[in-house]
């Protein structure tokens, strides 16, 4: 008995960036697994059927879910909670309902008030972007990224080596941890950084000129710290309601921290300041470097120059035309390539299946390892 016949029907609350992409992953693995889902609108559930990725042509009802084996709550942190309580009651026995939002107290504080311990384990992959819904979900997102864990006190360690499985199988890596612990270090990690993100945009465009200068001049740094800022706005407005004593706690925190580095500048302390500069480069650097978390995936082609002049320009012009972003570009010469080839990595997966079918329409030839 293969390992996936301990489920036949998955269901999915929300279908966007991260539900649509658990769908997808799982639709590979097991074509023959029912998905069914709903969303906040139709045309998600038409596209969906319309790639026969779920089983259902129009929005489902609560009661579609009642013979799921797993249900999936991807919805904005606040909605999940709201689903969680319709479902009490109108699952099947053994069914384990789990969820993929940022905050896991406030779920977990439900869950218990409904006495619904036995079949809930929160959920949170570490994966995503600032891009919403199905049309940005892809079956390769949450590959090698930490997928956390939440159990109950009531979670039975079969159930929970059930789920872990199913996660491994997505390609993420399962970590448990206690949901107020979770909660403190996204906070540090997530929800500070968007709050910082969102505020210095809006701090930027409340202090530009009518020629907009510090739009135009803005640098990769700003561009670097501010990209989590066109997230969802109704999923951080979410998760800033739903964690809020955590988020407060960590701003409270950078309060003081901006407040001495002011005090700092102000008095002249140079000291200070080299030390906080270095402490950060230091820990920062760290991070890139000792981090034993799960390994990046690079996504890289080699091809064939043609012989004109130009030839990289041309290359970087027809990729650029069809909105496909280089991450790294550079001419490699070694013993399996002695005639030289150039090397293109580009961010993620679907923009190098996409780079290589376009230049191999305009006639490169393209080596993929
Ligand atoms: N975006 C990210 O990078 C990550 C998001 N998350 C969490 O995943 C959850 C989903 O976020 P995304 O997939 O990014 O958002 P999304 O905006 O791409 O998708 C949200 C989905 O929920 C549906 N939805 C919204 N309100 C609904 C309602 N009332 N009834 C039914 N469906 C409704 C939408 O139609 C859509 O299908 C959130 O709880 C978020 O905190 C977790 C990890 C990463
Ligand atoms: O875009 C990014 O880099 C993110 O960090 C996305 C993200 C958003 C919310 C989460 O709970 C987890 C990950």
């Amino acid at each position: 008995m293969g390992e996936h016949d301990l489920f036949q029907k998955i269901g999915f609350i929300g279908l966007g960036l991260i539900g649509g992409s658990i769908a997808k992953k799982i639709h590979t693995l097991y074509p023959d697994v029912t998905i069914i889902a709903t969303a906040g609108h139709q045309k998600t559930i038409t596209e969906a059927y319309g790639e026969h990725l779920i089983s259902n042509q129009n929005l489902c009802e609560i009661k579609d879910f009642y013979d799921c084996d797993y249900i999936f709550l991807c919805t904005p942190v606040k909605r999940n909670i709201e689903y969680l309580r319709q479902l009490k009651g109108n699952i099947k026995n053994g069914c384990i309902i789990t969820d993929v939002g940022s905050v896991k107290t406030d779920i977990h504080e439900e869950v218990t008030a409904l006495a619904m311990e036995d079949c809930f384990i929160g959920g949170h992959p570490m994966a995503g972007s600032e891009k919403t819904g199905l049309k940005n979900a892809n079956e390769y997102l949450l590959e090698n990224a930490y997928y956390i864990l939440t159990p109950t006190t009531k979670t039975s360690p079969e159930r929970l080596e059930e789920f872990r499985s199913l996660v491994t199988q997505l390609g993420a890596v399962a970590l448990v941890l206690d949901y107020h612990l979770h909660d403190y270090a996204t906070a540090a990690i997530s929800h500070l950084p968007h709050i910082i993100a969102y505020s210095l945009v809006n701090l930027v465009k409340k202090s530009d000129d009518a020629d907009e200068t510090m739009k135009t001049i803005a640098a990769g740094g700003f561009k670097d710290l501010t990209r989590i800022a066109s997230s969802s706005p109704v999923m951080w407005q979410n998760i800033c309601q739903s964690n809020s004593e955590q988020i407060v706690r960590l701003i409270d925190a950078y309060e003081e921290m901006l407040e001495k580095t002011k005090h700092d500048i102000l008095s002249s302390d140079a000291d200070a300041l080299l030390q906080d500069f270095q402490s950060a480069k230091d820990y920062r650097d760290s991070i890139a470097i000792t981090n034993k978390g799960p390994i990046k995936e690079i996504y890289e082609l080699y091809l064939d120059l043609l012989d004109e002049a130009g030839g990289i320009a041309t290359v970087a012009t027809i990729l650029a035309s069809n909105h496909l972003s280089i991450k790294n570009i550079g001419i490699i010469h070694n013993r399996e390539f002695e005639d030289g080839v150039l090397r293109l990595e580009m961010y993620d997966r679907i923009s190098l299946d996409a780079a290589v079918q376009l230049l191999r329409k305009h006639h490169y030839t393209i080596y993929e390892r």
